[in-house]
C-alpha cells in the first residue's frame, strides 16, 4: 500500500461495505474488569466497529466509562465521564461527546477506534495523532483496539511516535499480539 492516506481511504471503503457484525467480548477481557475501574469507551461514527458489548460488560462490571472529548487538533483530547443514560453533545467530526464540563478521569482500558491494525498490535487511526498522544499521556492504561476483521492488514510500519495496542477485538477475534 502506498501511503497512510490511502490506506486509510482502502480501509474506511472495506468498512464501509462489510456492514455491523458484533464485536465478541472475550473472557481475557472480562478477566481484567473490576469494581471502580475507568473504561474510556466511545461512540461509533459511520462504519466504525461498536463496542458497546465491551462497555457494557464494563458497566455489569462495576466500572466508571469515559468518553473522549475533542476540541480542535492543537488540544488534547480528555476522556470525559459519561453516565450511560445521560445527554451527548455534537462534537467536530460528527462525534457524540459528553458535555465540555462533564469530569475528567484517568483511563484505565482504553477501547481505542481503529481505521487499520496488524496482528503484532500496530495500528492506524484516523491521522490527527489523538490516540497517539492520549496512549503517552496515559502510559498505564490498557490498551485495546476495537475494529472489525476487514480492517486487518499484513504490516504496518510503526511511525517512532507509535505506541502498540495491547490486544485487538473484532467480531471474530481477541488478539493478542
Ligand atoms: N467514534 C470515534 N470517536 C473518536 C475518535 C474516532 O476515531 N472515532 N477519535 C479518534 O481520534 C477522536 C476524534 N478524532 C477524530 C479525528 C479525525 C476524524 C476525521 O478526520 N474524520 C473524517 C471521516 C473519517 C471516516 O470517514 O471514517 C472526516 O471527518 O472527514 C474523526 C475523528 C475521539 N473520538
Ligand atoms: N506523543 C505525541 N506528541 C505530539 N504529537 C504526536 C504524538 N504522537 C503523535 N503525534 C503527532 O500526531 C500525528 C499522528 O499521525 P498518525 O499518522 O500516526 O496518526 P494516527 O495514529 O492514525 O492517529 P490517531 O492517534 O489520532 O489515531 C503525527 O503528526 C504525529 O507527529
Amino acid at each position: 500500500m502506498t501511503d497512510k492516506r490511502a490506506l486509510r481511504a482502502a480501509l474506511r471503503a472495506a468498512r464501509d461495505g462489510f456492514g455491523s457484525h458484533a464485536i465478541i467480548v472475550p473472557d481475557a477481557f472480562l478477566a481484567r474488569l473490576s469494581a471502580g475501574l475507568t473504561v474510556a469507551s466511545y461512540v461509533p461514527v459511520g462504519s466504525e466497529a461498536d463496542p458497546s458489548p465491551l462497555a457494557r460488560a464494563a458497566v455489569d462490571a462495576g466500572c466508571v466509562i469515559a468518553l473522549p472529548h475533542v476540541v480542535e487538533p492543537r488540544l488534547p483530547m480528555r476522556f470525559l465521564r459519561w453516565d450511560t443514560e445521560a445527554a451527548l453533545a455534537a462534537g467536530p467530526y460528527g462525534l457524540s461527546q459528553p458535555a465540555y464540563d462533564a469530569a475528567e478521569l484517568e483511563p484505565d482500558i482504553i477501547l481505542t477506534p481503529l481505521v487499520g491494525f496488524d496482528l503484532v498490535g500496530n495500528r492506524v487511526g484516523q491521522g490527527a495523532g489523538y490516540y497517539d498522544r492520549a496512549f503517552a499521556a496515559h502510559p498505564r492504561a490498557w490498551r485495546i483496539g476495537v475494529a472489525l476483521s476487514v480492517q486487518q492488514v499484513p504490516t504496518l510500519t510503526p511511525d517512532p511516535w507509535d505506541v502498540p495496542l495491547h490486544a485487538i477485538a473484532t467480531e471474530q477475534d481477541w488478539i493478542v499480539p
